[in-house]
């Protein structure tokens, strides 16, 4: 699959402005990192562009901000960054304009500048031809090394591998290699584990996946929205209320693809969303109105596992609880901590993906024990559906 795009073997990048495209989109905490994985994995591609003499320019999104705001700013992040690849990396406040191209103009070979968040410009996620030609101003070379990015055909993650010279990065590489090797032809009977909080942007996805898998495990705030479509009362849970008739259509397809989908059948409330708060296990038929599911309960958890068990590859995207705060990393750990003993013992093949999935097995200390762990979430479920990856695609022409 790797061999389909060019990729740093096939360009010499010395004294060139070479626009990186890396996914710096890190789970934070008051302002500082919690989980360096995304970082770490890009450190290949940075050091190896400006050990060789380019000018490295990193274009990179952080959350889903309206327009410019503080809270996004990649800032920060490029100063966790500079720690992880131990060279400096420069700062401009803008990816476009006088702010950028000075910044970029003041750049000596092997220098690294990161740009501020792109999608402080509604143009980017338009993939607006415009805001390309303006990001395209900055560099001789596209590299796209964010994996987890690519599959949104946005400006800096699409538009310029049709404007520049597109090559692969080495965690594009890798990501594609690894993944491919793993579940191109997965060992059945295949489970998938989907939770988290992007209920909207990943719940779609979900149709196609239940025609994939032998089981579906849905927890976190995903599940919510399944419970509650269900008739379950869940409080003041996150919940996509107006996705109930999606989450229908999605258990009506699973059942019809011969997908079983394990759902929570109890859960952990509490009154706050805040660590160390009051909380109970519930039953699904007495959640009480005003709280809110933080977790998935004990009886849950056992029906997880057994799933796991039932398995021969596990397919892993979004915690199943609120796992930053104690004790709502209960059901999550609990997961993690059965499959890597599970694929330790040579009984499963276990692949996760996600950012904050990845930083949900770290903390449960398993990270290292799972088959494959990916920087990527949606892109990781998209390209398990078998949908085209744009930020791929364009890599291939
Ligand atoms: N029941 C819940 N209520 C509220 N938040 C939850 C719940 N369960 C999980 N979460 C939150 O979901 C978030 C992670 O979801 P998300 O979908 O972003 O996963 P991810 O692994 O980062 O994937 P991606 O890389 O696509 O972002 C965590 O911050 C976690 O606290
Ligand atoms: O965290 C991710 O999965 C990627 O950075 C993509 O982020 P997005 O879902 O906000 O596009």
């Amino acid at each position: 699959m790797t061999n389909s795009f060019r990729t740093l073997d096939d360009v010499d990048v010395k004294g060139k402005r070479v626009l990186v495209r890396v996914d710096l989109n890190v789970p934070m905490d008051g302002g500082k990192v919690t989980d360096a994985t995304r970082l770490e994995r890009i450190a290949p591609t940075i050091t190896e562009i400006s050990d060789k003499g380019g000018k490295v320019i990193l274009l990179a999104h952080f959350g889903r901000p309206k327009g410019r705001d503080d809270k996004n700013s990649l800032k920060p992040v490029a100063a966790a960054l500079a720690d992880v690849i131990k060279k400096p990396v420069a700062f401009a406040d803008d990816c476009v304009g006088d702010v950028a191209a000075k910044a970029v103009g003041a750049m000596k070979d092997g220098d690294i500048l990161c740009l501020e968040n792109t999608r402080f410009h509604p143009a980017e996620e338009k993939n607006d031809p415009t805001f390309v030609t303006e990001l395209a101003k900055l560099g001789d070379i596209w590299v796209n090394d964010a994996f987890s990015a690519a599959h949104r055909a946005h400006a800096s993650t699409e538009g310029l591998g049709h404007k520049l010279p597109a090559y692969a990065g080495r965690t594009m590489q890798a990501e594609l290699d690894a993944l491919g090797k793993a579940l191109d032809a997965p060992t059945k009977p295949v489970i998938a584990i989907v939770g988290g909080a992007k209920v909207s942007s990943k719940i779609d996805l979900l149709e196609n996946l239940v025609t994939k898998v032998d089981a579906l495990v849905i927890g976190g705030g995903m599940a919510n929205t399944f419970l509650h479509a269900q008739g379950v009362k869940v409080g003041k849970s996150l919940c996509e209320k107006d996705l109930a008739a999606t989450a229908l259509r999605i258990i009506d397809k699973a059942e019809a693809s011969g997908c079983a989908i394990i759902l929570p059948v109890d859960a952990i409330v509490a009154f706050h969303f805040a660590a160390n708060t009051p909380s109970h296990a519930y039953g699904l038929d007495a959640i009480p109105d005003e709280g809110m599911i933080l977790d998935v309960g004990p009886q849950s958890i056992e029906r997880i596992n057994a799933a796991i068990d039932d398995a021969a590859t596990l397919v892993w995207n979004g915690p199943v609880g609120a796992f930053e705060m104690t004790p709502f990393d209960r059901g999550t750990v609990a997961g993690a901590k059965h499959a890597a003993a599970r694929t330790k013992a040579k009984k499963l093949i276990s692949v996760a993906g996600g950012g904050d999935t990845v930083a949900a097995l770290n903390h449960a200390g398993v990270a290292d024990d799972f088959s494959y762990i990916s920087t990527a979430g949606g892109a990781f479920l998209e390209w398990m559906e078998g949908k085209p990856l744009p930020g791929v695609e364009v890599l291939k022409k």
